[in-house]
């Protein structure tokens, strides 16, 4: 059995049940049984072993991936834990929480279920479902609200915000702190407080003191229901969760538990949870790399990181490892540019300072350690040194380590560790200079196409955002400007002609002094603030376009579905992806999946673009390629690797017998 709790009843009388399964003692179905509480005599805790309370429950277990040992089908709801967890509650034996560490999900759930909580400052606490498509299913849509209020439970549940065990006791949703060794011991005697009378017996779930009167109630989740529809269009479970809070403030929180539990069942079993379970083991994998992670080599110790370029890109480097503790040596070419790249970093972190997010303490010790130059004189004892790159990256959760064969093992270990110390998730890759240009280029090229031959690039547009992602291509070539999209465009010229469409579009409007935003004037028009907006002028330039390429417009193409238009943009992405899983360029299939969410924007709901292409097939995916390639020609011919899974009917993501680690293949 994954994991089991165990109980030890002390000479107090108090029994201390502890969660182990290490290393992060995640709840299971099988792990705990529900029983072992109810016989209980006496007061309890519930602690979690080796300082660690419960990361939650084991994800695994959702997304339709694994039957829970014994539990009932999945054809009906299993209501039997949420409510036999709920009875133990009500069968008079007072429970403390001892919390150290992580309480996250499931582990924070049966916190907050006990009648009260003691935690360690450090503890974090958090109700993330939310992220993996499903809701709380252990009462905490009901409990979290009674005692800390709706917004912050909204806010909690919702953005899947952690707290600290400090910040969570001045919200009421820990009753009181205590250092890590003498944790279990306040636990104890505050659960024997309780059966005394000394300390009050709180039912969580039928708390209301910190619930807003039903008419205020209704107006947070109003507004919360519209913050959820405009951020996250495409997701249900955020306004499920909405409405099991609400039931249990209208029907009261024994029926809101039947609400939940039925709506877990539901979302658990959904593509949604199937593709953010997917997402978070792929994210947690990218630096599990075989012959390189598991060769015991251990990450020597960075401390102190050279970058040379103090521009937006490198100040914004600077201040990604200042505030990761690292001294940093910024060099510039002359005392103006050294002290404008010193300038914005200080005056970044102070915008952080007033908005709250630091305080001025860490701003003054994170300058503390920058130290700007004009030489090399103070690189004999450097680390690490980064030449800082033209395009906004620091901003990007993603870091892209590019191997060549002659890149030690022991280095990318060394660049593995750094990137997780500043909250990066990193992904080693062949010596492919533009993974994500491969990308986003056949993300433009695509569109121009279609344009060129009848489409209406506003709808093109529309329906790529509709997909999930964050704006259309044509805005994002507004975005990052004209001549970003034409190098791009070049380079992959240069390294794929076979396969490139060349467009005359841009080159047509950059002749109207049209560079995108910047100018405000591109795709779209832009105002003082930046909104954007249908330009009735661009038809002239895609006649004109259209003419020197010589185009005929396909009336196909002026009547196609919002479907259609994702098809034709995404498939060939995912042919470009299956050419760089096939060249050996990254290590595994879910890097490409990490690799489109953090550096395109492809929805990570949708598991990233070989994932979700997966969920289509490899067939189909081909065949509609295949058609294409006979009408528009080689940008949408299928590769090699794409066309044998498809005659095959094998899955996309079987993972590459990998003999070397990412080639420094040919690619960009
Ligand atoms: C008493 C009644 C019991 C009832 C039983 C039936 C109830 C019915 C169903 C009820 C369902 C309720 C709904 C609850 C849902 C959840 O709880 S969702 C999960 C919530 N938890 C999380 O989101 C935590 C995610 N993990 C993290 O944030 C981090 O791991 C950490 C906790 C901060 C620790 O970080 P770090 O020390 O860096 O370790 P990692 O490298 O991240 O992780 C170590 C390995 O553990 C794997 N892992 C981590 N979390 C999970 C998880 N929740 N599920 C599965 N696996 C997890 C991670 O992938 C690592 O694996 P390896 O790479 O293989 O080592």
């Amino acid at each position: 059995m994954k994991g089991s709790t165990v109980l030890e009843v002390g000479a107090d009388g108090v029994g201390v049940i502890a969660i182990i399964n290490p290393p992060l003692n995640l709840l299971t179905y099988d792990g705990i049984d529900d029983n072992e509480v109810v016989k209980l005599t006496w007061q309890v805790d519930w602690t979690g072993a080796n300082g660690k309370f419960s990361a939650g429950f084991d994800v695994t277990a959702f997304g339709g991936s694994q039957e829970r040992k014994g539990a009932p089908p999945h054809t009906s709801p299993d209501l039997s834990s949420p409510l036999t967890w709920d009875n133990v509650l009500a069968a008079r034996k007072p429970l403390a929480a001892a919390i150290d560490g992580p309480a996250f999900g499931g582990g924070l759930e049966i916190a907050l279920a006990c009648h009260a909580r003691v935690a360690t400052s450090n503890a974090q606490l958090g109700l993330p479902e939310l992220q993996y498509g499903i809701i709380p299913g252990l009462g905490g849509t009901q409990r979290c609200p009674r005692l800390v209020g709706l917004p912050k439970a909204l806010e909690m549940m919702l953005m899947s915000k952690r707290v600290s065990g400090k910040v969570a006791q001045s919200l009421c949703l820990v009753d009181a702190i205590a250092p890590a060794d003498g944790l279990l011991s306040t636990a104890r005697c505050w659960a024997l407080d309780i059966l005394q009378c000394r300390k009050p017996w709180i039912v969580s779930l039928y708390k209301t003191d910190k619930l807003e009167p039903l008419a205020e109630a209704r107006m947070i989740l109003t507004l919360a229901r519209i913050q959820m529809r405009k951020q996250a269009p495409n997701l249900t479970h955020p306004l499920v969760c909405i409405d099991v809070v609400e039931e249990g403030i209208v029907s009261g929180p024994r029926s809101a538990l039947w609400k939940e539990a039925e709506a877990l069942h539901e979302l658990r079993q959904s593509y949604t949870c199937r593709s953010l379970v997917h997402f978070f083991f792929a994210k947690n994998g990218t630096s599990k790399i075989p012959g390189i992670s598991d060769t015991g080599l251990q990450p020597r110790k960075v401390c102190k990181i050279a970058i040379l370029g103090g521009g937006p890109m490198g100040s914004g480097i600077a201040r990604v490892f200042i505030l990761s503790n690292y001294r940093v040596i910024l060099k510039e070419v002359n005392k103006n540019c050294l002290l404008a790249g010193i300038g914005r970093i200080k005056s970044n972190l102070q915008s952080h300072v007033n908005k709250g997010k630091m305080t001025q303490e860490k701003l003054k010790t994170s300058l503390s350690l920058l130290k700007g130059v004009l030489d090399y004189d103070c690189f004999t004892d450097v680390d690490l040194v980064i030449e800082s790159h033209l395009r906004p990256v620091h901003v990007m959760p993603f870091l892209k380590i590019v191997r060549t064969r002659r890149t030690s093992l022991q280095v990318i270990v060394d660049l593995l560790d750094v990137g997780k110390k500043i909250k990066k998730t990193s992904i080693v890759v062949g010596n492919c200079t533009a993974l994500q240009s491969a990308g986003c280029s056949s993300l433009t090229q695509t569109p121009m196409l279609l344009v060129e031959h009848g489409a209406d690039l506003y709808q093109i547009d529309q329906a790529i955002t509709n997909f999930g992602m964050p704006m259309g291509p044509f805005r994002m070539v507004d975005l990052v400007g004209f001549g970003v999209a034409i190098a791009t465009g070049i380079q992959f010229l240069e390294n794929f002609p076979d396969r490139t469409y060349k467009s005359n579009l841009i080159s047509v409007m950059k002749e109207d002094k049209r560079e995108g935003e910047s100018t405000c004037k591109g795709f779209y028009m832009y105002d003082d603030k930046h909104n954007a907006s249908p330009d009735p002028d661009i038809v002239k330039f895609v006649e004109k376009a259209r003419t020197m390429s010589h185009v005929m417009v396909d009336t196909k193409l002026r009547n196609l579905s919002d479907g259609d238009i994702v098809e034709m943009i995404f498939f060939p992405v995912v042919n470009e992806a299956c050419r760089i899983l096939a060249e050996g360029v990254v290590v595994k299939a879910s890097d490409l999946d990490i690799a489109s969410v953090m550096s395109m924007g492809f929805p990570s709901y949708r598991g990233g673009i070989l994932f979700w292409a997966n969920s289509l097939g490899s067939r189909y995916i081909c065949s509609k390629l295949e058609d294409w390639s006979k009408q528009y020609g080689k940008i949408f011919k299928p590769c090699a690797y794409l066309t044998e899974c498809a005659s095959k009917g094998t899955s996309l993501v079987t993972e590459m017998k990998q003999t070397t680690y990412p080639s420094s293949s040919s690619r960009m």
